[in-house]
């Protein structure tokens, strides 16, 4: 099998367990896998050297939270809430709209050019939801066609109840055929918990349905005000609770309580419930930072994603993330930088293959255009992705 070696990394940020960073270092992959870390002066011989040229490494971004199945933008609706309009979760239907009047293959292209954009800012793995389909045959169909784009796929039909339609009879259809119908080709259930979105019953209803097909489950919570999602992620064991901007001291230490079979020094043990901090989001809807540096001394672990979506964050740039987590969140470089590899993957259940890098994991590599990886916050708005790597095949060059 053929081997390569990166070398001449100036700093390697592993985000292993032990948060070893090793200076001039080199990066052995086999087979699309990392085979061997270590300092470059030691490193053994490949068929095909890369010389990185005194650049810093990072895992790629790991990014569990993204809505990219969708047409359209809500660039009106972003100018009026900049002149003083609060969100609402209303408009969502508008984008729906947009959405249904696409062909396979535009909305298609769409997803598609989205995750090549992520991909080329260093996100080498992504999730992204349904949810402006709104209807059994849309959910369905934008579940099959984005399946084989991303790397995990959400049904999401739990986003907003269709206007007209009763939120009781939606919820069963969500719950029932639409869940059947995407089954097959979603790894996770997610329910928009939210004053103008599903009440506590109707996400009941849909997360107990999710557990019912073997589905794990996410829930949006504790966006726009104090709610029940926390609660209700934490009840049903679910992957993990996103938004939390609203937390009360309860649902902290109800976080906490899932962590507590969980060694994060050794990085073994149940994992719980993570809470995914959504920067980019809370600063384009003028919410209040969710508060990950408390839920990060309460002992929870804490993922950071983009949330990409035409309303309330459109962006994929988890480089603008981090960085604004470490300037204006209070978390520390190393804290954010594990929050978006190593803590999506943990959103995502896919901490064994990425999040990280250390032997047998997927070769995912974040190559930055900085000597070391403090410039990410230390020049915030900076392009600084310089290459990316993918299963160990350069898949974008700056
Ligand atoms: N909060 C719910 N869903 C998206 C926003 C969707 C939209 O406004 O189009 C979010 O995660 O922020
Ligand atoms: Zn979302």
């Amino acid at each position: 099998m053929a081997t390569l070696l990166l070398t001449n990394i100036s700093q390697l940020n592993t985000v292993d367990a032990a948060h070893t960073v090793i200076a001039d270092a080199a990066v052995l992959i086999e087979d699309g896998l990392i085979s061997w870390v270590g300092a470059a002066a030691d490193a053994p011989a490949a068929d095909e050297i890369h010389d990185l040229g005194g650049r810093a490494v990072l895992p790629g971004w790991v990014d569990s939270h993204s809505h990219l199945i969708f047409a359209g933008d809500r660039a009106e609706e972003f100018a009026a809430r900049m002149a003083g309009q609060s969100y609402a979760a209303g408009g969502i239907a508008v984008t729906t709209e947009a959405t249904r009047s696409q062909t396979d293959t535009q909305l298609a292209d769409l997803v598609s050019a989205r995750r090549r954009e992520a991909l080329s800012m260093g996100t080498t793995w992504m999730e992204t939801k349904t949810g402006y389909g709104l209807n059994l045959s849309e959910e369905t169909r934008h579940a099959a066609l984005a399946k084989p784009l991303v790397e995990n796929l959400t049904f999401l039909g739990a986003h907003l109840v269709p206007a007209g339609q009763d939120a009781d009879e939606y919820t069963a259809l969500v719950a029932g055929p639409m869940m059947d119908a995407v089954a097959a080709n979603v790894d996770f259930v997610d329910v928009f918990c939210e004053r103008g979105a599903f009440n506590e019953e109707l996400t009941r209803t849909v997360l107990t349905s999710a557990v019912a097909h073997g589905i794990a489950t996410k829930v949006h919570g504790n966006q726009l005000g104090p709610g029940p999602g926390v609660k209700l992620a934490v009840e049903f064991g679910s992957a993990s609770v996103d938004h939390v901007n609203y937390l009360d001291e309860d649902d902290v230490q109800a976080l906490a309580g899932t962590w507590t079979g969980w060694d994060a020094a050794t990085r073994t043990g149940s994992a719980g419930t993570v809470a995914t901090c959504l920067p980019a989001c809370d600063l384009s809807t003028r919410q209040p930072l969710a508060p990950g540096r408390e839920l990060l001394d309460a002992g929870v672990q804490i993922a950071l994603a983009s949330n990409c979506n035409p309303g309330t964050s459109y962006t994929s740039n988890m480089n603008f993330c981090v960085a604004t987590a470490v300037l204006q969140m209070h978390l520390s470089l190393d804290e954010a930088i594990e929050a978006a590899t190593y803590g999506g993957a943990l959103a995502l259940g896919v901490a064994d293959k990425v999040g990280s890098v250390e032997v047998g994991k997927r070769a995912d590599l974040h190559v930055l255009d900085a000597p070391v990886a403090a410039h990410l916050a230390y020049r915030p708005g900076m392009n600084l992705t310089h290459s990316v790597y993918q299963g160990g095949a350069l898949v974008s060059e700056g």
